[in-house]
């Protein structure tokens, strides 16, 4: 014997009560016993509440909705009901109707609602939609039943929310099964879910999660092999898919995971209401009457063997929390009775409860719609030891969320919990109290609420492993480096995906004039498009603010730029828990406690400031600074050539050819910075060099970087880029004198940068074969590390040092290193 129960939305309409036929007609095939049992159509519950409340206050309206409702009962009886029959079935509803009606008006004339009469008016729910659905099927040639569980279910008088008399109910149900001689003869019984009646037979409601209780009941009375309850999802999922868009069915579940969850609002079934079949071992399959092939998720006593250590997260979205703490709670024995005593005594629902061990505090949440009166209750309580300072002041917090992650896998297996607070800390979420039941299959965490969906996101994210986990990118300056670093993602992103478990998301776009951003991502092959036809007006401020707005979860704010303005931002960003990568140099150049100040941030938030390419483009040079420094290396000498266009200059400039035009050649390939006049003044690698000084450890400012300048007075006074390479032209005699005068010695031109003894130094030297920065070629740059360790001979670093793809893919390294780190 199985049983179904369809619930509200199964039953809502015409279209639904034909599948839950169907649903009945294959069941009917399949040659196995069963039993259905029904819940009033969807809203209706409500809808007579509403009526009983309208007629108690005499306002008489209430008939407009009795004649809705009625509609709504008669549409059904026409769609699908044969025309000959259908008046003998609206007698028969137009019956029940009116004894509605008759109970209505006298409550509207007494003017009162007692529970007991509202019981009886929402009882007219479920005899409605069963009486029809029974009379559907019989029209089809189907024997069909119609049972009022009035009379298999008995309660108590707890009227809304009665208690069953386990002993009588269960002797009815197998009294009734055996003997109906219909039910004999293969009728399908429909039975009214929700209600039962007390031993004088009035009717009586069982209060939430009323019909799947009802199945659960008759199933346990019946010993049946399986409860399928019908709703309107594919079974019980992940994580409430609102709010976490990546979550997904679990096929098999256990009876203690799934009160875990339900508590928590995960609201497809409301299991303390099928205690009775769990109670016998009963399985319960969940299924979706509106996609009926998906096998939903089966809730037993063991569940399958799974693929992941969690099962479901679920959340409260908003609770309050109570502290209650002070020295005179320490060893005293009796306080926490008395406490929850008291909130007993008042009704008040604890959700979760956290003490440390010191005993020094005790804090619980609760529903933040009784916080004032609970704050109340307690102050009057201990009002005596508050006098007497043993008990401080009871303070409330409120706007928080409390997340629970559920799982039987997680008995017994250690670091979960690390790695839930670690995801958490990655994400800047704060935990304001945590509780774990010592059953091990809950660990609860209280947080802000305007994290709420970042936490649960990041949460499922990392404990469902198999799944990629999402990094979400903001990019601001789409000029050569930006588009080469989009399009190099673009081509990786199934690499990335498969291999890395890293999905990127590009949220947000800006250049100049146009910005874009959009939480589900714009495509990395239209941005530019996208960014053209929806980009608003660019305003930075507003860029960050609507990133902070959006608090995703794996979060990169990647500056492609070479402005100065936008480096403000960094602290904000990095403050928020974004983290920054930029090949722009201003930030790290700029005064040493600014530069102190966002590698502080940076690490107190959790987060990543990345900027390899500060330095040599992709070449390995910050990165292999600092783990020298990390390791306890020292650094006594750094000399560098730290200018991809310089480089490229001086290895192809001839005799006799255009120094402009070689300049020119150097822009074109990309080398230069976005004003090459930084490049040929200087300024550029000056910047680089502050910026090695700084990592090796050396808390240098930008005076204390002396530049030998290397173009003639009129070149850096040109007030424009073209007034530049003009003055550039004019003066190409000297820097034609500059090579012949080293190419007399044999030696080349380079533009070396050093740092001995705290000082750093920039000058055009030239060099002779023996030298190791002799030979060079294309936009090469090299760096030697002279250090405590490598003081013999150095370690050297060389390559190419400027350029779209180089640069790009650098900054593209560090973006999936905080990808790795985050996931
Ligand atoms: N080219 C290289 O080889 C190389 C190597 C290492 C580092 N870098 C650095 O990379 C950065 C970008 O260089 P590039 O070669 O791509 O320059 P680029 O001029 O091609 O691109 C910069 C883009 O940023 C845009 N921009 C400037 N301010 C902006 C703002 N406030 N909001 C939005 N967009 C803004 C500009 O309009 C431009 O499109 C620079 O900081 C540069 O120093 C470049
Ligand atoms: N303009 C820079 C790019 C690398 O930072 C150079 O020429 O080296
Ligand atoms: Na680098």
């Amino acid at each position: 014997m199985i049983v179904l129960k369809f619930g509200g939305t199964s039953v809502g309409s015409v279209e639904s009560i034909k599948q839950v036929i169907n649903i009945i007609e294959q069941h009917r095939q399949e040659d196995t016993t069963f039993a259905v049992v029904l819940s009033a159509m969807s809203g209706v519950t409500n809808q007579l509440i509403e009526i009983g409340r309208m007629a108690t206050n005499g306002n008489p309206d209430y008939l407009d909705l009795v004649r809705r409702i009625e509609d709504r009962h008669f549409n059904v009886i026409k769609a699908l009901i044969p025309v000959k029959e259908q008046s003998k079935v609206v007698a028969n509803i137009r019956g029940v109707i009116n004894e509605l009606e008759d109970l209505l008006r006298g409550v509207s004339l007494i003017r009162e609602l007692t529970p007991r009469t509202l019981d009886l008016i929402m009882s007219f729910g479920e005899r409605l939609s069963t009486a029809i659905v029974t009379e559907c099927i019989k029209s089809r040639g189907i024997p069909a039943v119609f049972c009022d569980a009035r009379q298999l279910i008995k309660t108590d008088t707890q009227f809304g929310q009665a208690e069953v008399n386990y002993t009588l109910t269960n002797q009815l149900i197998q009294d009734f099964f055996a003997r109906n001689t219909s039910l004999q003869t293969g009728g399908i019984p429909l039975i009214t879910g929700f209600i039962g009646s007390t031993e004088k037979n009035e009717t009586t409601t069982l209060g939430r999660g009323g019909s799947d209780y009802t199945a659960s009941i008759i199933g346990a009375a019946l010993n049946a092999e399986r409860i399928d309850i019908w709703t309107d999802v594919d079974g019980m999922m992940t994580a409430d898919p609102r709010k976490v868009p990546n979550a997904f069915n679990i096929p098999s579940i256990t009876y203690a995971e799934a009160m875990e969850l339900s508590h928590f609002g995960a609201k497809v079934i409301y299991p303390p209401s099928l205690q009775p079949a769990f109670a016998r071992n009963i399985p319960i399959q969940v299924l979706n009457t509106f996609n009926p092939t998906h096998t939903g998720t089966m809730v037993s006593r063991t569940a399958e063997r799974r693929q992941y250590t969690i099962t479901g997260i679920s959340s409260i979205d908003d609770i309050a929390l109570v502290n209650v703490q002070g020295s005179g709670m320490i060893g005293v024995a009796g306080v926490s009775a008395k406490l929850f005593g008291v909130l007993a005594a008042n009704r008040i629902s604890v959700i979760l409860i956290s003490q440390a061990s010191s005993e020094h505090s005790i804090c619980f949440a609760i529903d933040p719609r009784a916080a004032q009166q609970v704050k109340d209750i307690l102050d009057t309580e201990f009002s005596v030891e508050m006098s007497h300072g043993h008990i401080d002041n009871i303070s409330i917090e409120r706007d928080l969320s409390i997340i629970a992650t559920v799982g039987e896998g997680m008995k017994k297996s250690s670091g979960i919990a690390g790695k839930l607070f670690s995801v958490l800390g990655k994400n800047g979420v704060n935990i304001v109290a945590v509780a774990q039941g010592s059953s091990e299959i809950n660990i609860s965490v209280v947080i802000n609420k305007n994290n709420l969906s970042k936490a649960l996101n990041a949460i499922h994210n990392v404990f469902f492993q198999s799944e990629a986990r999402i990094l979400n990118l903001y990019l601001v300056g789409t000029g050569l480096i930006g588009s080469t670093l989009l399009r190099q993602i673009c081509a990786q992103y199934e690499f990335l995906r498969s291999e890395k478990l890293l999905r990127v998301c590009l949220v947000g776009v800006s250049n100049t004039k146009k910005m874009l951003l959009d939480p589900k991502g714009v495509s990395l092959d239209d941005w530019r498009e996208r960014l053209l036809t929806e980009g608003v007006t660019t305003s930075l401020p507003a860029f960050v603010e609507q990133i902070k707005y959006y608090n995703l979860p794996n979060s990169v704010f990647i500056d492609c730029t070479s402005d100065k303005d936008i480096v403000q931002f960094y602290e904000l960003l990095l403050d928020a828990n974004i983290s920054v990568v930029t090949p722009n140099k201003v930030a790290n150049s700029g005064s040493f406690a600014e530069y102190r100040r966002l590698q502080k941030t940076a690490l107190n938030r959790g987060v990543k400031f990345l900027y390899e390419t500060n330095v040599g483009a992709g070449l390995p040079i910050i990165n292999t600074l600092q783990g020298l420094m990390t390791s306890g290396d020292r650094f006594l000498k750094i000399e560098a050539i730290l200018s991809g266009t310089l480089s490229y200059i001086f290895n192809n400039f001839r005799s006799g050819t255009s120094f402009a035009a070689i300049v020119r050649e150097a822009k074109e390939k990309g080398y230069t910075e976005p004003d090459p006049r930084e490049d040929l003044s200087g300024m550029d690698v000056a910047r680089k060099i502050l910026i090695l000084a700084r990592e090796a450890g050396f808390p240098l400012e930008p005076d204390d970087v002396t530049i030998k300048n290397l173009l003639p007075e009129a070149c850096t006074a040109a007030p424009t880029i073209p007034a530049f390479f003009q003055e550039l032209e004019n003066n190409n005699d000297y820097f034609e004198s500059l090579l012949a005068d080293a190419g007399s010695r044999n030696e080349k031109l380079r533009y070396v940068a050093t740092l001995e003894n705290e000082k750093v130094t920039i000058e055009l030297r030239s060099v002779g074969p023996e030298h190791p920065f002799y030979m060079l070629s294309g936009s090469d740059n090299i760096v030697s590390f002279t250090t405590e360790r490598y003081k013999d001979r150095p370690l050297v670093v060389k390559g190419p040092g400027a350029g779209a793809e180089v640069t790009a893919s650098g900054v593209f390294a560090d973006v999936v290193s905080i990808g790795s780190y985050l996931a």
